[in-house]
């Protein structure tokens, strides 16, 4: 049984919408988590439907969006498969992968998914019932924005879910983009009454400036709509928090120059992120058609669909690249797909990430792979086999690799030797995500790589600092919330 609902925090399931992708939902909601278990309360984040190619190994061993691990991390609780019941990974413009309460249910085009959300929404209620129950509060986060009319009929991500189990909503609009009056006007309008009433009020996002010159605006957009600006936020500079989509281009500028491809279909691009916030590294994310700068380390990343992304590199010529970068030195590292990439070749019988067929890889590793119908999914721990530094990171993939390089493992997790090292030591690749995360295997990392004198960065140490001061920054919308007086249109439910 839920534990009483302490007085000031009148609201056992909040859904926290946008106007726009982007406008700050899930920081909200990691925000608003880790402020209720400041004050002793068990809170869950919950997500009904992600779209996102970042995800994250769950306790249970299932697979969530990254945004809801991180927001499992501020509430202080483990991450749990119900609390992002539907994931899509996207494998092409029009397909996805369809991820039911952590395991993969389908693929599916868009359409086939149009007509599917009737029964993923049974799975989304019986997540949501399992959350409600066991924790206090649930702070559910919804997905793009909530004016998409087209999409009304079997939403499952905003205002459906909401309407379902009548719950209150606050809506979130980015200020720093520009347009946020009409954002907020323009997203009522599109919505119904109903669906209008169960709105309690607005949060202004990453604002800077002179609030003084904000303040007839707000109260034009409170005469104007009945509703409260519930907080005005801050633009927080460089929070170190796991982003759910856009790559942040955002770096610190070191000595140690470090290209990641951007690929098409790149997934955990969050491996990145203590090397983006590492004060040696300059981190040059290189999109298609730019230029390639010089490197001390290439990072081949995931990938969601390896023999299209292996494509897009051929055609983009990084294989002419590489090998030159190789002749002067430098060093290769290949994550999950991007390990699959060097190998000889990438066989897909099953047509499990698009067509079947074969590829051949870039040749910088003898290895080959096979994907295979059951995905791998699993936290890790381990060793480098190649320095004396611990490890930890997760598993995501349908491939299986073996060859006379992975005779020289990278890795060796509980017993098992993972990747592989070329024979001439320059290139390695690895199953693991998240591998620069552990301090002791970053710096192992960049060492191997070339930069001696390597410093670790704690990331999960900079990731709580961000929770701490952005939830420090939302304490007056929580202060606003806990006393908003009932009677409202919405009218609560229990
Ligand atoms: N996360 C990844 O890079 C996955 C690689 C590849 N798509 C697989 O499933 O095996």
């Amino acid at each position: 049984m839920p534990a009483a609902h302490p007085a000031h925090w009148p609201w056992p399931t909040l859904m926290v919408q946008g106007c726009t992708s982007d406008a700050g939902k899930s920081t909200v909601v990691a925000a608003l988590c880790r402020l209720l278990a400041r004050r002793g309360l068990r809170v869950a984040p919950f997500k009904p439907q992600n779209m996102a190619l970042n995800s994250a190994v769950t306790a249970d061993g299932g697979e969530i969006g990254r945004a809801q691990a991180l927001q499992a991390l501020a509430a202080g609780v483990a991450p749990h498969s119900d609390m992002n019941p539907v994931l899509l990974k996207p494998s092409s413009d029009t397909g996805a992968q369809i991820i039911i309460q952590g395991r993969v249910r389908a693929d599916m085009d868009a359409r086939d998914y149009h007509h599917y959300k009737s029964t993923a929404m049974l799975a989304v209620l019986d997540s949501y019932r399992r959350l409600q129950h066991g924790y206090d509060a649930v702070v559910v986060e919804g997905a793009g924005s909530p004016a998409e009319i087209n999409l009304r009929d079997r939403d499952i991500a905003n205002m459906g879910f909401a309407e379902a189990v009548d719950c209150p909503v606050i809506l979130v609009a980015d200020i720093d983009r520009g347009g946020v009056f009409a954002h907020l006007l323009g997203t009522l309008d599109c919505l119904s009454q109903s669906e209008r009433d169960r709105i309690i009020g607005f949060v202004i996002n990453r604002f800077r400036g002179d609030i003084g010159l904000l303040q007839g605006g707000l109260d034009w957009l409170e005469a104007r709509t009945g509703k409260p600006v519930l907080a005005v936020l801050p633009y927080l500079h460089g929070l170190q928090l796991d982003a759910e989509d856009s790559i942040q281009q955002q770096q610190q500028r070191g000595s140690f120059d470090i290209v990641v491809p951007v690929l098409p279909r790149i997934s955990n691009h969050t491996d990145f992120d203590a090397l983006r916030a590492h004060p040696q590294v300059n981190l040059h994310f290189v999109g298609p058609d730019a230029p390639k700068p010089p490197a001390d380390l290439v990072i081949l990343p995931g990938s969601k669909h390896t023999r299209a992304d292996l494509a897009f590199l051929q055609q983009q010529g990084w294989p002419q690249y590489l090998q030159r970068h190789l002749r002067y030195g430098g060093k290769v590292l290949g994550i999950c797909g991007g390990y699959q990439m060097l190998g000889r070749q990438v066989h897909d019988p099953l047509g499990v990430e698009g067509s079947a067929g074969s590829s051949t890889g870039l040749g910088l590793l003898a290895i080959d792979t096979t994907l295979a119908a059951d995905k791998t999914l699993r936290q890790r721990h381990g060793q480098c086999a190649f320095a004396a530094a611990e490890v930890s990171g997760y598993e995501i993939h349908m491939g299986i690799s073996h060859g006379p390089d992975c005779a020289r493992p990278a890795l060796l997790l509980a017993g098992e030797a993972d990747g592989a090292i070329s024979s001439d030591g320059q290139v390695m690749g690895s199953y693991l995500h998240g591998l620069f995360d552990h301090p002791a295997a970053g710096a192992a990392l960049l060492r191997w790589a070339g930069l001696d004198n390597a410093v670790s960065v704690d990331l999960a140490a900079l990731r709580e600092a961000s929770i701490e001061r952005l939830a420090d920054a939302c304490e007056t919308l929580y202060q606003r919330l806990s006393t908003l007086p009932h009677g409202r249109p919405f009218q609560q439910q229990q």
